[in-house]
Order: C-alpha cells, then structure tokens, then sequence
C-alpha cells in the first residue's frame, strides 16, 4: 500500500473534532477506498486542554494555525478555524506557499479571497477543495465545478443556510420564539461563531457568492449581492404566507439578467407545493437551472459535525487518490486568471412578485388609495385583502395584504415610498419577495 497521506487540522470545534473522530474510526475502511492510509498527525486549536472526545494521543499539537501550516510533515492542510481574515487566511495561505494541498469549510474566506487563493493554488500545482463551504453535506460543489461542465447555467437558488431554516421551520411548526430556536441551532453547532452571519444573511451571501462564480465564471463578487435575513420575519408573516399557500424560506439566488448577473439574498415566499418549500429544518436545497441538463435540485443536510465533515472527507479522499503531477480541475472550475469581471444587474430591474403587507389606520378610502398608488405604479395585483387587526393591538388597526403578479422591484419601491407619505401607514410595510419554480 502506498504511503498515508498525513493531515493536519487547524480548529477542532464542530466540524474538526467530528473529522477527527470519523478519519480516526474509520481508519482501515478509508485506506482501502482511497489506496492509501488517512492519517492525522498533527493538529491546533485555541484550547488544548478541553475534552472533545476525541483521542489525540501521537498527534503533535501546534501553538497555532501558521505554526501547523508554515512547520508541520503534512501533504494537506485542513483549516476548520472560520472568519475570512486572521489565523484562518494566514495559515491558508503559508500551506498554499508550501505548495501543501488545502482542504477548507470557510466560506467567508472563499467568497473575500478565494480568486486570489485560487491564483496561488494553481501557481503550485496544489489543490484547494471546499465542497463543505457551501451547504454542508450536499455535493453541489463537484457537481458545479465538474459534472454540470458544458451546460450554460441561467439560474442557481436555493436554502443554503441551516440555521435560519431550523429557525423559520421551527417557528411555523411549533410556534416557537426567533430567539429560543436561535438558541437550539447554535447548541446543535449549527450556527457560526458569530450567529449574525447566519441570520442577517451574510452566510448565504458568502455561499452565494462562490457558486455564482462556479456558474457563471465570474470573479467572485460577495460585496454586490442584495443582502436581507430574517430578522424581520414574524409569526404573523409566516401564517400570512401560509393563508395564501406560501412558506417563507431564506434563499439565495443568482441568475443571469439581459443586464448583468443578478445575486440575492433575502427571505422569499415559495409555493407550498414546491419541492423547496418542504426543505425543513437544517436541511439545504440548492437548485441549478442549466440548458443541456435542465433543473437539478439538490437537498440534503446542511449543516452540524458529520454533515459538513462528510464533505471534508470527501475532499481529502480526492487528494489521497489524485496523482501527483496529474492535470487538475480549476479551483472555481475555470482558471482563476481567466475568470471574468462580474457584472452586476441592479436590484431595481428584478423582475418577480411580490407580497406586501401594509398595517393602517382604519380610515375611509385607505384601501381605495392603496390600490390607487399600485395602479400609478404599473403593478398588476393578484390579490388584495383588508383585515381588522383590532384583536391583535387595542387601536384602531387595519391590515392590507396584497399579492402582485410579476413586477419590477422599482415599481414596487416607488409604489411603497408613495404610501408612505399618505399619512395612513402604521409602522414599516413588510415586502417579501415571491420566487416561483421554472414551469
Ligand atoms: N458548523 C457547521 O455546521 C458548519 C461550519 N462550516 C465552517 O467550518 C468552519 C468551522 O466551523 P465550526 O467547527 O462550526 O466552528 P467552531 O467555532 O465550532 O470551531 C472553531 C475551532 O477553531 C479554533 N480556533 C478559532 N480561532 C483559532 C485560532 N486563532 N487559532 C487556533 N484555533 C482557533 C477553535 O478553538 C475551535 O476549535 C467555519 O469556517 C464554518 O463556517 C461550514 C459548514 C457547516
Ligand atoms: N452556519 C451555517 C453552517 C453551515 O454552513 C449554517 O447554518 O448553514
């Protein structure tokens, strides 16, 4: 048999110690599936001394990431740390220097440098995988970057954020409060270090972000995604969605536009008899629309230990049995020089429907002239309906929800600043966007 392939693994948090723990238990499987042992010889973490259940008996511990990275007798360097600067990207790129393979779960350092890592992989003749970056255990990476290889891609969406899945799902099903099913995503290792990524949107953004690249070959455009989470969501919106057989699901979405590439990320109503509206708990689903192939939907665990150390496997499995001095896939799936400049479609040209609910005083006329600033606007409604509100709030409340056809995003923003100014509106109007399955 030939030689092991040694592994060192910098952040033995959630998904590092889970790697640990399956490489170490499934020692003699691995070495026959890859050709070779998969050894873990060295590792380093901010604590050395907590209890992961994890054995670390004959593995050298470093004092820190570029330590592991820059002196360690590895062939790959696992980074399992997080973050898209500091220790993470440090160490990164000492392995990359080294020429040492890398495989990594960070989707933040990706989607702010991941062009420029890719740059100095290929340099190398080093891999760089990341399958787990992007929606933990689903292989959408490989399927992107290699199986989808000569389809035109037009669209690629998805739920690829399990935490707020987990929240919004828990939410509806059993009424539970935003900030107690937070609390549960963050202690099932679901959330980040910094749980604002999750549910702001930023994670999705990041995600988002490198499979646009993957798709559509362009540089890697993170800070040029429209960006909204689900903070704002509340109970009252998830029942609303239902009444009109939605459910509200965090996605991210890139499409190619007549003017740019369009990259979003917001909270979305889907039909309730679409596949991705059944997507639950911290499952992700990703979806490609591509010409040759037509629609790919794939779904499967999004996040926790074994998921996203799955993929990690995977990527280290890859490099076990690749040879050396073989011709390599590119890291985003086209040569990192030769990816294109991004071109952005703007925001207000999105075409889509929309829901939209307005909280108003109970006046004469408010209806008539909500439905008066929609028709100025050019906006087809599908429907529009008026409930009382008294029972929820003890002033005279009335709530105006409406449904538009397909519509322009500037419509409906001018549509909204015009009620606005009306002097009837009771706190914000909630918007959510409608994304409907290709026909
Ligand atoms: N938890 C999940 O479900 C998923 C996580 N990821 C990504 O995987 C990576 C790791 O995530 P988790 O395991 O959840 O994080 P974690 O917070 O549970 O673990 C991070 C580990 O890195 C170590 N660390 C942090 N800063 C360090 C430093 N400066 N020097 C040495 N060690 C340091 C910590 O001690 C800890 O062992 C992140 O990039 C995350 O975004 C990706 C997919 C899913
Ligand atoms: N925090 C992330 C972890 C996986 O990427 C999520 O909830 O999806």
């Amino acid at each position: 048999m030939a030689d092991a392939l040694k592994i060192g693994v910098a952040g033995l948090g959630t998904v590092g110690a889970s790697l640990v723990r399956i490489i170490q238990s499934r020692a003699n499987e691995l070495a026959v599936t890859c050709g070779r042992p998969i050894k873990i010889v060295a590792v380093t973490a901010r604590d050395r001394t907590k209890d992961r259940g994890i054995d670390l008996t004959d593995i050298e511990w470093f004092g820190g990431p570029v330590d592991l990275a820059q002196k360690a007798d590895i062939d790959v360097f696992v980074e399992l740390i997080g973050g898209s600067e500091g220790a993470a990207n440090a160490a990164v790129r000492a392995a990359l220097a080294r020429g040492l393979h890398v495989v990594t779960a960070n989707k933040a350092l990706l989607a702010y440098h991941g062009v420029e890592l890719a740059e100095i992989a290929e340099e190398k003749g080093a891999l760089l995988n990341f399958e787990a970056a992007v929606a933990g255990g689903i292989p959408v990476i490989k399927a992107l970057r290699e199986s989808l290889t000569g389809n035109t891609i037009s669209r690629v969406y998805g739920i690829m954020n399990g935490t707020c899945n987990y929240i919004l799902t828990r939410m509806e099903k059993e009424g539970l409060s935003f900030a107690d099913c937070l609390k549960e995503a963050q202690r099932l290792g679901y959330a980040e270090a910094d749980p604002a990524f999750d549910i702001e949107g930023n994670d999705t953004a990041h995600k988002l972000a490198i499979l646009t690249t993957l798709a559509f070959g362009n540089r890697i455009a993170a800070d040029d995604i429209y960006l909204e989470g689900i903070t704002n969501i509340s109970i009252e919106d998830i029942r609303a969605a239902a009444d009109l057989g939605y459910r509200i699901k965090l996605l991210g979405v890139a499409q190619r536009t007549e003017t740019g590439i369009e990259q979003r990320v917001h909270p979305t109503m889907v039909p309730l008899d679409s596949v991705i509206a059944q997507v639950d708990g911290v499952t992700n689903a990703v979806a490609i629309e591509s010409d040759i192939l037509g629609e790919l939907l794939m779904v499967g665990p999004g996040a926790g230990g074994n998921a996203t150390a799955s993929s990690v496997l995977g990527d280290i499995a890859d490099i076990a049995k690749s040879q050396p001095g073989a011709q390599r896939v590119p890291v985003l799936g086209h040569p990192a020089k030769a990816l294109e400049p991004y071109h952005k479609a703007q925001m207000q040209s999105h075409e889509g429907g929309y829901f939209i609910r307005l909280t108003v005083l109970d006046r004469t006329g408010v209806f008539a002239s909500v439905a008066t600033r929609m028709a100025e606007n050019n906006i087809s409604l599908e429907s529009i309906v008026q409930r009382s509100t008294q029972h929820l709030s003890p002033s005279h409340h009335q709530t105006i929800i409406l449904v538009t056809h397909a519509t322009m995003e500037d419509s409906v923003r001018k549509a909204v600043a015009a009620i606005k100014t009306e002097g009837y509106l009771v706190g914000d109007p909630q918007v959510i966007r409608i994304e409907r399955p290709k026909e």
